[in-house]
């Protein structure tokens, strides 16, 4: 796939998977993984806060093979490094991880570059420095992340679909109960990390999900 049919992706109405063992109920992240790539994701975050890097590589490596299979996007959470060795399609940083314009310098411009933002200032900046996607949020209190951003609220994700240059991953207390909300706020691309990893039924809930984002993509 080229990057241009990669990036288009994040604009179909679509999940973001994302990793999350602490959560996930006893299951592995490869299991989780897994599920996701058959109940149809196509973007895979690979977000491990509790291994060693060791630990990670090896993990991404087997998840590589797995998203490959299924003709998905892996792309990895804070670490340049690691997304380049194991031929991750992208990395995702943080405002307090490497600034992104450095590790384009670093990757190149066949790698994706996702930048996490919580104002309008840093959507505008991301764009400036290379980044080719935003993750936006978090939209609603999430429980997740430690030390999180306070939410941002449906607002923001208002304006981002109206002036975002680049597409955005919505991210953060996304429920079932509240996806509609986000999607009327004109979100495309979703990430509801608890609500999968930590569903009883992972591949039910990612129906439901899909069963609404393709009702928006309809109307
Ligand atoms: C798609 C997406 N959006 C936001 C984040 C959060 O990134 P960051 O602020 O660096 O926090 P950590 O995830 O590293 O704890 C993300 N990972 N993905
Ligand atoms: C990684 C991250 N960045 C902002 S919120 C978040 C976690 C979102 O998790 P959940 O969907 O369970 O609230
Ligand atoms: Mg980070």
């Amino acid at each position: 796939m080229t990057k241009e049919g990669k990036l288009k992706l994040f604009s179909t109405y679509t999940i973001y998977g994302m990793t999350a063992e602490k959560f996930s109920n006893g299951r592995s992240n490869i299991e989780v993984v897994k599920v996701m790539l058959d109940s149809g994701i196509k973007i895979i975050q690979y977000r491990e806060k509790y291994k060693s890097l060791k630990e990670k590589y090896k993990e991404c490596l087997e998840i590589r093979k797995l998203t490959e299979d299924y003709e998905a996007l892996l792309i990895v959470n804070d670490h340049a490094d690691l997304c380049q060795m194991v031929g991750a399609d992208g990395v995702h940083l943080g405002q307090e991880d490497l600034p992104a314009d450095e590790v384009r310098k670093l990757l190149g411009d066949k790698f994706i570059i996702g930048v996490t933002t919580h104002t309008k200032d840093q959507v505008l900046k991301a764009k400036e420095d290379g980044a080719d996607y935003v993750g936006l949020g978090p939209v609603f209190a999430s429980f997740t992340k430690d030390n999180p951003h306070p939410p941002i609220g449906l607002e923001m994700v208002k304006w981002a679909a109206e002036n975002s240059p680049l597409p955005f991953v919505a991210i953060g207390g996304i429920k079932e109960h509240n996806l509609k909300e986000v999607l009327a706020s004109g979100a495309r691309c979703i990430c509801a990390v608890t609500e999968i990893v930590g569903a009883d039924d992972i591949r039910k809930k990612i129906e439901s999900l899909f069963k609404i984002l393709k009702s928006f993509e309809r109307s």
